[in-house]
């Protein structure tokens, strides 16, 4: 170890798998590629380079296929770099493949003592420990059981709860809360605040952002193959949130052009997509939306917001002939159809007009606190009877991203008050 302070040592560290080309699945295929066998190195880590202290607990954060998992899998040794060096100071215990080493004909007991053992643990040490391990994985009355005869909930839970309870001076976990049912993740949870503040090194891989800033000291963001930033858990996420949105939009933008060319050569499947379109659109075009925008705080155009963040639509419109006392509304709704939100001027009580030229007019709202999603919008000009002008169904489409994970459909104010 270069520093005593650190568990962790990862200097250098590149790791390269080989992936082989396809043959091809038909006979003409296999015919003419019969002898091709040939393989490209995918660098999935280039040189990457990081510390973690004693105590520290580290998440590891990244899209997809970024390497999350190859690094904890390096870290557990289960697979090895192609080069650069990996130190570690300590027992290790890795919540990685939980339960591999278990037989299945071995009862939960004995299973237990095998298994601990792995991890390094003396016969009087997992004595000690027995019922400890028991009692965390609410095995009790299954314990003499073959372990071939549990569900594939109870096997992981009793794995966890040997991998939890071996005072490792290292846990590597990757995905935490996969165990069990909502109870026993709540249980892992609280466990694994336990672990780290009795001075445990913990390195976490997850996509739950919410959960890693629960826990860790700093998280790590691996993008193509690199760090790309690491820090304070809330500062690296907002950074890899943003990240991930713009390549969202890319991916909608490039979409968009792949549905356009399919339209161009599919004539009869543009002709039922407009049919389908004007379903979505109604009125007596009076008046007519001309054109709708959807900005952010800055007056940028978006369909990415974060919970919270100010929206603010821009809506203009062509009067063909005048409408007299005109209603503008909105309604927010969620991609399953559920009614979130709706208004209009009159429910708002704004004074009686006309319209009688072509406008616009602004909707803001300072807060949108919808929980991560997606949304449609509405939007609306109608008599003042409630006919409709220009019944514009499902004219914007947006995404709610957040890295908190409360659930339901809208953040509500809240605070916390405890007296313990
Ligand atoms: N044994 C292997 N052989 C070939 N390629 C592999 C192997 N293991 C991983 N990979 C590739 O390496 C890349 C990184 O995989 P890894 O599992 O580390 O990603 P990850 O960041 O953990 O992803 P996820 O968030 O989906 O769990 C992927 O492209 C994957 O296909």
């Amino acid at each position: 170890m270069k520093n005593e302070e650190n568990a962790i040592e990862v200097r250098d560290v590149t790791k390269t798998f080989k992936v082989y080309y396809d043959k091809g699945t038909e006979l003409k295929e296999k015919l003419l590629f019969w002898k091709r066998n040939r393989y490209e190195n995918r660098v999935v880590l280039d040189h990457i380079s990081f510390e973690v202290k004693k105590g520290e607990a580290i998440g590891l954060v990244g899209k997809n296929g970024c390497g999350k998992s190859t690094t904890l899998k390096m870290l557990t040794r289960i697979i090895y770099p192609n080069s650069g060096e990996i130190e570690m100071c300590g027992r290790v215990s890795s919540l990685i493949e939980l339960g591999a080493g278990f037989h299945p004909d071995m009862s939960g007991r004995e299973n237990i003592y095998t298994n601990a053992a792995i991890f390094g643990l003396t016969k009087k040490e997992i004595d000690e420990r027995l019922e400890e391990i028991i009692a965390f994985s609410e095995l009790e009355e299954f314990i003499d059981n073959p372990v071939r005869t549990y569900s594939s909930g109870m096997y992981t839970r009793l794995a966890f709860s040997v991998a939890i309870n071996v005072d490792a001076d290292i846990l590597l976990i990757d995905e935490i809360l996969a165990v069990g049912d909502a109870n026993f993740q709540a249980k892992c949870f609280n466990k694994l605040r336990e672990i780290k503040a009795s001075g445990t090194t913990i390195v976490i891989v997850s996509h739950s952002l919410g959960q890693i800033e629960q826990i860790c000291d700093r998280s790590i963001w691996i993008c193509e193959g690199k760090i790309a930033m690491e820090g304070k858990p809330k500062e690296v996420h907002l950074e890899y949130l943003d990240y991930m949105n713009t390549q969202r939009i890319d991916q909608q933008e490039k979409e968009r052009l792949r549905l356009q060319k399919l339209e161009l050569q599919n004539m009869q499947a543009e002709e039922e997509k407009k049919r389908k379109a004007k379903m979505k659109r109604y009125g007596s075009e009076d008046a007519k939306f001309t054109q709708i925008k959807m900005l952010d705080a800055d007056g940028k155009e978006q369909t990415t917001f974060r919970t919270g963040e100010k929206m603010v639509l821009d809506l203009s419109y062509h009067v063909e002939k005048k409408v007299t006392d005109a209603v503008f509304g909105y309604g927010i709704f969620r991609s399953d159809g559920l009614w979130v939100y709706g208004t209009n001027t009159r429910i708002d009580r704004v004074d009686n007009f006309d319209i009688d030229k072509d406008g616009r007019f602004v909707i803001t709202m300072p807060e949108l606190n919808l929980i991560p999603g997606q949304y449609w919008l509405d939007i609306t000009i109608e008599y003042g009877e409630g006919n409709p002008v220009d019944y514009y169904k499902e004219a914007l489409k947006f995404e709610v991203v957040s890295n908190m994970t409360d659930v339901g459909v809208a953040r509500i104010a809240h605070s916390w008050e405890l007296e313990i």
